[in-house]
């Protein structure tokens, strides 16, 4: 099965790459849209090869083929295909954008100073908003005291009776008694106060040209801006970026930019967000005018677009006169599966497959019984079909797609930890959707900043205990920039003994005391203490656990309820250490457990999806695709609605190469069987 390529297929393949190779040798900028395993990355690479090929579009002199992708690992991907290249330069969306605009220092810090105003303006507004605080100045003066700072933070994590007992001593009269009637915004707002006293320095510091705020850096490490640092995160830098080219940037500067790349290729254009788009919109318009040999190749697939900051379909009308390229053969799938993918896009993109023996495939659903533990039958299900299928060997063999975190994280072992998660006011009401990304996307970029802090402390522990990681990879986590010591080989070895000693002291422990232990041999240890800062973005010479614990107040939200922060810390750190490698995927096959978001881009040839209608607190998240296929007679937003669950069962299903199996719930299936079966799937126990 899928050996024997229809040689007409194959033709028109490659008239198709003729097309893309076409608009290459004109300047004329493209979209390339393709369904789910055409071949979308191979014909990127094919593009990219072309144009080392050409004599014609890199003409000048170190002109050079840029490729963006979404994420690390599709770089990496492309740089295997393609091999090292000094003519193609690949990266990330984010990495290039600072590569743009890291030299535009008096720019950037002009964006910044108007990024730190507009922070003041919103705190300014919010203070004002805040009309039951029965005395704002008594308040704002407790500033006064460095003392009152300095205790407000240390106790900023514990509980009500003990905040207020240890606040006494520093806050009288007025600001006491809305101290005890207003405990959570008494603390937001002497946040804010603090806030808005630091903006208000750095703006001054700025102006003055203070050492240390002349220039503005971009951290990739970190999911957080900090501005009184002068120094932002990746969400910013696409706002400054496109305010800096966009708004600010010169004839000159755009030319820079047109005269190093003249082709520039975006791989997986529906998850780009609209500023970059915008920016490369200008680049082109620049470049058409002053009849510049310049391209823009877009790849992907709107239908594919399950990340809500994605342009989406909307990529014709941000950047309109693309010429648009389709592509209708699948190289991945059976002609079963790509039968029923067909049927759920319903679109203008109907595939075919290119070989001529793609039939043989199964697309089939089983019910399973509305067991109390739902978990426990998944993982019964999971283990009946691995035995049933005696040639699933390998990871990408098979694989289990849950919607859901609730069973995935039970199944996986951090349940526990989920359970924290989902109890945080930061994730009350509709913003617990956001969980799905902040806490289980498997791209960094995504988690939420203080996730990716704890993330990052396991990462870091994996690689203590994998003796494969190179020295380097160590090093880049405790060297402190600003030190110019030498780190010696004797500090080095005298840190990895302590840090196995804490490790093996840990086995049991909690997240708390595992960070206790930190800590404490921080207090003596330089290299430790850098470890410590530079996971959790402190700049301290003396670390304390509630520097750590206050971020994950403000982090959760849990200024007026401690108590669950406290509950995070009080976690097995073996909860923290099995959903790491959950979002790392370093499970055994029969581990092999992922949301329908993160199998995005990955392919297996036994695929297992449990189907489930509540998500995001929607309680008909799929039914209402199901039963509606032809997405007839909504309201503007119900059809974005429709359209979310639509994609993201499309990019489900289409990960299978073979065998495609949805498990249903009995009690579900009434409600979306005839739906499933319009779709080609047909009934067939495990
Ligand atoms: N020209 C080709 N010859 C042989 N195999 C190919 C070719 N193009 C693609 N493939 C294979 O087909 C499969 C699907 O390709 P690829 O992953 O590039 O698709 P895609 O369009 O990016 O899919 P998706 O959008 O679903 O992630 C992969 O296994 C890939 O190796």
């Amino acid at each position: 099965m899928l050996a024997k390529e229809n040689q007409e297929y194959i033709k028109d393949e490659r008239s198709i790459q003729d097309e893309i190779n076409n608009c290459l040798d004109n300047s004329v900028s493209f979209c390339f849209n393709a369904g789910a395993g055409a071949g979308k990355t191979y014909a990127l690479v094919e593009s990219l090869k072309y144009v080392l090929n050409s004599k014609k579009i890199l003409t000048y002199a170190n002109s050079k083929a840029l490729c963006i992708t979404y994420t690390n690992a599709a770089k990496n991907e492309m740089r295997d295909r393609l091999g090292n290249n000094e003519q193609v330069v690949i990266t990330t969306i984010h990495d290039f954008m600072w590569e743009l605009i890291k030299r535009q220092q008096p720019l950037l810090l002009k964006v910044h100073r108007e990024k730190i105003v507009s922070e003041l303006n919103k705190i300014n507004t919010l203070l004002e908003e805040d009309k039951k605080c029965e005395c704002p100045d008594e308040l704002e003066s407790l500033l006064d005291n460095p003392e009152f700072i300095e205790q407000f933070y240390k106790s900023y994590s514990l509980n009500k009776p003990e905040f207020i007992a240890n606040m006494q001593e520093y806050v009288q009269g007025e600001a006491f008694e809305e101290l005890k009637k207003r405990f959570g915004n008494f603390k937001a707002r002497i946040n804010s106060l603090i806030k808005k006293k630091n903006y208000t320095q750095t703006l001054s510091n700025i102006d003055n040209k203070e050492t240390g705020f002349t220039k503005v850096k971009y951290k990739s490490t970190y999911n957080r801006d900090n501005l009184n640092k002068m120094y932002f995160s990746h969400d910013t830098l696409l706002e400054y970026a496109n305010k800096i080219i966009v708004t600010e940037s010169t004839d000159i500067y755009k030319k820079m930019i047109v005269d190093k790349y003249s082709v520039i290729f975006i791989d997986e254009y529906q998850d780009t967000t609209e500023d970059v788009v915008m920016i490369l919109k200008m680049l082109d318009d620049f470049a058409k005018k002053k009849n510049y040999n310049f391209t823009i190749g877009y790849y992907g697939d709107d239908v594919q677009n399950i990340f809500n900051k994605g342009i989406g379909d909307k990529l014709g009308e941000k950047h309109p006169n693309l010429k648009q390229i389709n592509k209708k053969y699948n190289r991945r799938s059976s002609e079963e599966i790509i039968g029923t993918i067909n049927k759920i896009r319903n679109d203008k993109i109907v595939q075919k497959s290119i070989y001529e023996d793609a039939s043989g495939g199964t697309v089939t659903y089983c019910i399973v019984k509305d067991e109390d533990n739902f978990s426990e039958s998944i993982q019964k299900v999971t283990e009946d079909y691995i035995k049933k299928h005696k040639n699933i060997n390998q990871v990408d063999e098979f694989a289990c797609l849950l919607l859901k975190h609730e069973g995935l994280s039970e199944i996986q072992g951090f349940k526990e930890l989920f359970d924290s998660i989902k109890d945080m006011p930061k994730y009350k009401g509709d913003n617990y959707k956001q969980i799905n990304t902040e806490f289980l996307s498997n791209n960094d970029k995504n988690l939420g900043y203080f996730l990716l802090y704890i993330k990052n402390l396991i990462r870091f522990k994996q690689l203590m205990l994998d003796k494969n990681t190179p020295i380097k990879t160590i090093i880049s986590y405790v060297k402190d920039d600003k030190d110019s010591r030498k780190l010696t080989f004797l500090m080095l070895r005298k840190f990895n003994e302590q840090f196995i000693k804490i490790e093996n002291e840990s086995k049991e422990s909690t997240l708390s005391e595992y960070l206790e232990r930190l800590i404490k041999v921080s207090k003596e240890e330089i290299l430790v203490k850098n470890l410590l800062c530079s996971i959790f973005g402190l700049d301290k010479e003396i670390i304390e656990l509630e520097d750590i614990k206050n971020s994950a107040v403000n982090f959760f939200k849990c200024e007026d309820n401690t108590e669950k922060v406290n509950v995070f810390f009080y976690l097995s750190i073996k909860q923290f250490v099995n959903w790491y490698k959950h979002l790392t995927r370093e499970m055994s096959i029969n581990m092999n457990y992922l949301t329908y978001h993160n199998s995005k881009g990955l392919e297996f040839d036994n695929l297992l999806v449990i189907y489930d209608n509540i998500f995001a607190r929607d309680k008909s998240y799929f039914s209402k695709f199901l039963t509606n296929l032809e997405g007839e007679g909504l309201s503007e937003s119900k059809e974005e609605k429709w359209r979310e669950a639509r994609n993201l069962l499309y990019v489900a299903c289409s990960r299978a190469r073979k065998n495609l199996c949805m498990v249903i719930k009995e009690s579900d299936l009434h409600e979306i069987s005839e739906g499933i079966r319009a779709l080609g799937f047909s009934e067939k126990s495990i």
